[in-house]
């Protein structure tokens, strides 16, 4: 099991008190499992990323990464936010090589290890571009590829598409999609979108109202295999979005 969380609770310690965030959250997330959380606004979905992240530390129950006990941050784990975060002055090359500059891990052998993701996912010929020259999608799958560099097992995408017009995210999501299948990465998504955790997700965890609980879990079993742009037309896909789309609404009403 590559994630394990068992009766995750947060509480925040604020000046005006606490604040319940996670109350009880356990799921298991697969090697190489592409898994996506849903829930309403401000139920703690950011809190459950900085947790795995190993940024904050629960307040009850256990999280386990790749086998062992979350006490502070990994390079198992990499992260892709909202935004890009791409450094404007420096070429597409000094970014995606930045984290391990920054780390002193700039050898040789992982530098062969991002030209040849440049070169796979076809940014090769843009190295020594910067990033205002790159489209939307190519600098998300540059922004991709720098956390690919660090080689984590497990990525933590927190609505990385939520800054792109709807066209752009359909396209850029089955293409971030696509790189993340191929390196046999396990992925674990946060977003708003119910469409967009049903066609990349192998399963969908619905949070409740904060404090979060584990509202169910959906395994897509008839949409597996199926490419992300294709299951938005599979008969299927209607009926997985109306039973999440219920379970959401009851606890916003
Ligand atoms: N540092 C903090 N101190 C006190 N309360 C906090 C702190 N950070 C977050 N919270 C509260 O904890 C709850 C969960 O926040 P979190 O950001 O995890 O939710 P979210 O589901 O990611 O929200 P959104 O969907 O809006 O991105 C919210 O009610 C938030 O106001």
């Amino acid at each position: 099991m590559m994630i394990q969380l068992l009766h995750a609770a947060f509480v925040y310690q604020s000046p005006d008190g606490e604040v319940e965030a996670l109350r009880d959250v356990s799921f298991d997330v697969q090697e190489g499992e592409f898994c996506s959380i849903v829930g309403p606004s401000g139920c703690g979905k950011s809190t459950l990323l900085s947790a795995l992240a190993g940024l904050e530390r629960l307040s009850g129950g256990s999280l386990e990464l790749d086998g062992e006990p979350v006490c502070g941050p990994s390079r198992k784990v990499g992260f892709m936010p909202q935004r890009d975060q791409l450094f404007e002055w420096r070429s597409i090359w000094g970014n995606v090589t930045l984290g391990l500059t920054v780390r002193g891990e700039n050898t040789p052998q992982r530098q062969a290890h991002v030209r040849e993701l440049l070169e796979r996912y076809g940014l090769a010929d843009f190295a020594q571009k910067r990033p205002s020259q790159l489209s939307g999608g190519m600098r998300q799958r540059c922004a991709l590829i720098r956390t690919l560099a660090a080689q984590p097992k497990v990525l933590l995408l927190d609505e990385p598409f939520s800054a792109l017009d709807y066209q752009t995210r359909l396209a850029v999501s089955a293409d971030i999609y696509r790189i993340i299948r191929q390196e046999g990465k396990t992925a674990l998504l946060v977003t708003h979108d119910i469409s967009e955790a049903i066609s990349l997700s192998d399963r969908v965890v619905v949070l409740s109202h904060r404090p979060a609980v584990v509202k169910s879990i959906h395994r897509l079993t008839q949409l597996q295999g199926v490419p992300p742009l294709q299951r938005r037309d599979h008969p299927a896909f209607a009926g997985y979005f109306k039973s999440i789309w219920k379970e959401l609404e009851v606890h916003e009403g």
